[in-house]
């Protein structure tokens, strides 16, 4: 084995680190380049590396069951682990297959089991968590995550808010000070890189576990009214679970809204997958909202211009704003959409809407900027706009709820790619509000405790942030 030492000087000389003025593909220029691919071509210093990985996880006693290297450069590392200790692998595909299975991790996936991430490099720590997602959608948990390399660039703490816990075999400054040291490099270039880190740190404090609560964010002075509403409601019977009440009859809805109604604070309905849709089941469903205190969400998804959107959520057999609290729309149309929703309400301080800024399902067309744009859309029409439909976090302000779709007890997928996560993960990871909730209630054989069941997760997720 050689010792730290010998490592990074062989590292220097493969030019796996170099310095100078390197620009990044950010455009940034670094004094310092890390490439770890080229360990490839000697095959006894990737064994060697491969080695010190797996010591760090002994070191930090990291409890597994199988480990994944983020692709491509850390892939080599894992399987020499993975042989050299006989601990199972899973391969994360960096597309998911277009035939077939689709899937985007090989291996044996055992639920719930613990998959160790294996890392050449960490800056961010982006490429860790895109793993760790993919690996958790497959059923696994991701704890811990060994780097061989930190360029201390707020990775650690990244993932430290994402609860992945991330133990490095060396820290840039670390590998330099070897480096100055044995007179490699001189110390200039020590406080150089050292003063670029300081200046190019990408740790964003998640505001997710000193945000406001529930109570305090209904108080805000620009909250909602409906929001108001909702923000009490979920205090008072300590609910964060909207219940998607997907079922084709009125009978079978009005029963569970009965039923199920003291757990939640919000039913979200699809009247267009209703057979036996009437003013009179309406009145019904506002009398159960009433009774049980619990908001009506129509998951109408409005996509039109605003003129046609107007008639569609007014007019038609459903008129669907004489008695839904909140709706829904695409920001995709452009802020028309909204003004047409909202200039057919006399009095906007019942009735809400939710921009759709991301969506559960794989392979959706929402990116970074839609989402973007959405949220700067939303914030310009605070009157109507309270909140997004979502899969994480995507507004700082603290009067917008976040309402997230594709919710069960564990991770997985359906067959059509509706990805499924679970409350904790919505919750306190992603930094949601509220959970909705549709097949994980109704193909449950004892639906009431099943609600019962997602209430205590989605609330305790919520205090545990
Ligand atoms: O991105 C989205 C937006 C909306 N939905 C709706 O939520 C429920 C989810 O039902 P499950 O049975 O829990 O999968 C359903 O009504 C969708 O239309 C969504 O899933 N994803």
């Amino acid at each position: 084995m050689l010792s730290r030492e010998e490592l990074v000087l062989r590292l220097f000389e493969i030019e796996a680190v170099k310095f100078g003025s390197f620009t990044l593909k950010s455009g940034i220029v670094s004094p310092v380049y890390v490439d770890l691919r080229v360990m490839i071509s000697y095959p006894s210093l990737l064994k060697e590396v491969s080695e010190l990985l797996w010591k760090k996880a002994e070191e930090a006693n990291v409890q597994y069951k199988s480990l994944c290297g983020v692709p491509y450069t850390a892939l080599p590392m894992a399987t020499c682990i993975s042989v050299d200790h006989d601990i199972p692998m899973l391969i994360r595909r960096k597309e998911a297959k277009d035939y077939g299975t689709k899937k985007k991790v090989e291996g044996n996936c055992e639920k719930d089991s613990v998959c160790l991430i294996i890392e050449d490099v960490v800056t961010t720590g982006s490429s860790v968590y895109e793993t760790a997602e993919i690996l958790e959608e497959a059923g696994v948990r991701v704890t811990d995550a060994i780097v061989l390399l930190d360029r201390e660039q707020g990775g650690k703490a990244n993932l430290c808010n994402k609860n992945i816990t991330l133990h490095s075999v060396f820290t840039l400054t670390g590998v330099m000070k070897i480096l100055v040291e044995k007179e490699k490099i001189k110390p200039n270039q020590l406080q150089e890189v050292k003063s670029f880190l300081a200046k190019n740190n990408s740790f964003k404090p998640s505001t997710i576990h000193r945000s406001l609560s529930f109570r305090e964010r209904g108080m805000q002075k620009q909250t909602h009214p409906v929001a108001r509403r909702l923000f009490d409601i979920m205090e008072q019977k300590q609910t964060n679970l909207c219940f998607s009440a997907d079922v084709d009859n009125f009978a079978e809805l009005l029963e569970l809204a009965d039923k199920i109604g003291q757990y939640i604070c919000c039913i979200k309905t699809h009247v267009d997958i209703m057979e036996d849709f009437s003013a009179q089941n309406i009145k019904s469903l506002k009398e159960l909202s009433v009774r049980h205190n619990f908001l009506i969400f129509e998951d109408r998804k409005f996509a039109d211009i605003g003129n046609t959107v107007r008639s569609q959520y007014t007019g038609g057999i459903y008129k669907i704003s004489d008695w839904c609290d909140i709706t829904n729309a695409h920001s995709l149309p452009g802020p028309g959409i909204v003004s047409g929703l909202k200039s057919s309400l006399d009095d906007k301080s019942t009735r809400a809407c939710l921009l759709i800024a991301e969506m559960s399902s794989q392979g959706n067309l929402a990116d970074s900027k839609y989402k973007q744009s959405t949220v700067e859309m939303a914030s310009e029409h605070g009157d109507f706009v309270i909140g997004f439909i979502c899969t994480s976090k995507v507004s700082e302000n603290p009067s917008h709820i976040h309402f997230t779709p594709g919710v069960k007890l564990i991770n997985g997928v359906d067959g059509f790619g509706q990805k499924y996560l679970t409350p904790d993960e919505v919750i306190r990871r992603r930094g949601s509000d509220v959970i909705i909730v549709g097949r994980g209630i109704t193909e449950s054989a004892n639906r009431i405790k099943t609600a019962k069941e997602f209430q205590e997760a989605g609330w305790m997720a919520y205090n545990r942030r």
